[in-house]
């Protein structure tokens, strides 16, 4: 496996808190995976992405991506990577077309290149009629799909996601899973945070179950289904691995 993503004795804990997000985690994840992030609330995988992103800083650990030391190398870090957060970074009273040229003019893209990618983009994700409408009248699962565009318009090496089929109808997910598979197959290593399970399973090509803050088990999924006896499902699985206790902390 060429590793993309070194990750070693990486802690986190915010400030203000008692507790670890993240203790002490190290992971390597490969170019060209699919690598899924699962975990109960709580387990730190939003903490990962986010400190993978360079959006937040770790406590102690080192970040290598591409051989490239994040500390030292940040900005070509940067330039590589894409994110598509949990959160709708959109504005409401721009045009789909609108958003999107914003945040591709971020990547220097030039109008013309951005121009030709956003109506592909468009058009990929069934959108190109909307694309004059403000993002505000666009139901979830439209401003998903317009979210996941934006973060992709710079054709990242790596693409991080947290959980960016969350609270969509199955036709947008059909058609945000079918991206992300392209993406994947033209080269794009994808890490994704998600609790959905069943998706992972069959969309991932590793996986890593984290909670409180560490790795519990990793692997590709069919080897962890095996590994369990009796375990028939990527939710068996992670049931073995994290019990059944709820995790509420405040
Ligand atoms: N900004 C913050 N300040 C203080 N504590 C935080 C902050 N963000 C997260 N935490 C804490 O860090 C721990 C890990 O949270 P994180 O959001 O990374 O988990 P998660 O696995 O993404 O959870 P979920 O599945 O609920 O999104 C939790 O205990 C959470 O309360």
């Amino acid at each position: 496996m060429e590793e993309i993503i070194r990750i070693r004795n990486l802690s986190k804990r915010y400030t203000g808190s008692d507790r670890y997000a993240l203790k002490d985690l190290s992971l390597s994840i490969g170019k060209g995976e699919i690598f899924g992030l699962l975990g109960p609330n709580g387990a730190g995988k939003t903490t990962l992405i986010s400190t993978l992103c360079g959006m937040i800083k770790p406590t102690s650990g080192e970040l290598w991506f591409d051989n490239l030391n994040y500390r030292q190398h940040s900005r070509k870090v940067q330039r590589q990577i894409g994110v598509v957060p949990q959160e709708y970074a959109l504005y409401p009273t721009l045009s789909a077309e609108e958003n999107l040229y914003y945040f591709g003019s971020l990547y220097g893209l030039s109008s013309r290149e951005l121009n030709r990618r956003i109506a592909d983009g468009l058009h990929r994700v069934g959108l190109a009629d909307f694309a004059k409408k403000p993002i505000k009248t666009f139901s979830g699962g439209m401003q998903r799909r317009v979210n996941l565009l934006a973060g992709t318009l710079h054709q990242p090496n790596v693409l991080f996601l947290d959980e960016p089929t969350v609270g969509v109808d199955v036709h947008s997910k059909e058609v945000i899973m079918t991206l992300l598979h392209e993406l994947n197959t033209q080269g794009t290593t994808i890490i994704y945070s998600s609790h959905h399970l069943n998706e992972a399973q069959h969309f991932c090509t590793r996986i890593a179950i984290i909670d409180e803050g560490k790795i519990v088990v990793e692997g590709k999924p069919e080897e962890l289904i095996a590994s369990v006896a009796g375990a028939t499902t990527l939710e068996n699985v992670f049931i073995h691995h994290t019990g059944s206790q709820l995790r509420d902390y405040a």
